[in-house]
């Protein structure tokens, strides 16, 4: 069995495969002051919920888009499981042909979401990540990963509208039942998911014009649930393509 972790910016996930098929997927809170032992506990409490037997887990992999985490999860997962974990960096094989200034720039989760998507779906491809951030990446028709578009993510916005606001309160993120609200929660629903999808919608045009092709258009991240609802264009909405991708990586890099 492999332990798989993605540390995104808000949450980190623990994937549990067992040979290519996920059996479970448990969030904590991503957190910059908990230690090494606070992360193992966090661990040890969450193999002992979905009864994870530990001695059958042979390996993990870790994707950090937060370096100062990497280093206490990593400590972790060895302490309470005795495995050093791979960690997807400049370095690891990924198969993946990355045609940007930098590629040690790039966030490795947009890494394993793309090498996911090559394994599963046809190129070209655009992933729409909508997490802390909303990512898009650009795959061209031989899988090379072209660029990747950022901007601010939904629970970012709806942050941003309530903190730095008088009058705009938190709300409940559901799908207001018309995008012309009527009152100031059916406004700021509408301007958050409605928004979001024809921001997707829009980018979704925009790229695979600039890419000359049709592509598959694929969605992930927690917020993809809640806004592909509102989009016109068919997306795929792909629950765990980040972990899938880590699971083939560490495939890939076994001795
Ligand atoms: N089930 C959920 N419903 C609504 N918001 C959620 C849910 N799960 C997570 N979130 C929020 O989604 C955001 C990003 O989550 P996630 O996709 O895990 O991104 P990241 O990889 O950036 O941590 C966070 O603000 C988190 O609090
Ligand atoms: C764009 C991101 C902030 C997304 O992070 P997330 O929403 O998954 O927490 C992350 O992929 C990142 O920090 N990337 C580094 C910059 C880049 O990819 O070019
Ligand atoms: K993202």
């Amino acid at each position: 069995m492999l332990l798989a972790v993605e540390i995104g910016n808000s949450q980190i996930t623990f994937g549990i495969y067992e040979g290519c098929s996920l059996s479970y997927a448990a969030h904590v809170v991503t957190d910059h002051r908990l230690t090494a032992d606070q992360y193992a506990i966090s661990l040890h409490q969450i193999l002992d919920l979905y009864h994870v037997n530990r001695a059958l887990l042979s390996g993990s992999i870790i994707c950090s888009v937060v370096p100062e985490l990497t280093a206490p999860i990593a400590e972790a997962i060895h302490k309470l499981l005795g495995i050093q974990p791979l960690i997807l960096g400049p370095g690891v094989r990924t198969g993946l042909n990355i045609r940007i200034d930098n590629p040690a720039q790039l966030g490795s989760d947009l890494v394993a979401d793309a090498v996911a998507a090559i394994a599963q779906f046809p190129m070209p491809c655009l992933i729409f990540d909508l997490g802390t951030a909303t990512s898009i990446s650009v795959l061209n028709q031989t899988g090379t990963l072209l660029g990747v578009s950022i901007c601010a993510g939904v629970g970012m916005m709806q942050e941003g509208l309530c903190s730095r606001t008088a009058l705009l309160p938190h709300i409940d993120l559901t799908m207001p039942d018309s995008p012309i609200g009527r009152n100031t929660v059916q406004a700021m629903q509408s301007g958050l998911l409605y928004g979001a999808a024809a921001m997707i919608d829009g980018m979704a045009d925009r790229l695979t014009e600039t890419l000359g092709a049709p592509a598959t258009l694929l969605a992930t991240g927690c917020y993809a649930q809640k806004v592909l609802p509102a989009c016109k264009r068919a997306f795929l909405f792909c629950d765990h393509l980040l972990l899938d991708g880590l699971r083939i990586i560490y495939e890939k890099n076994k001795k």
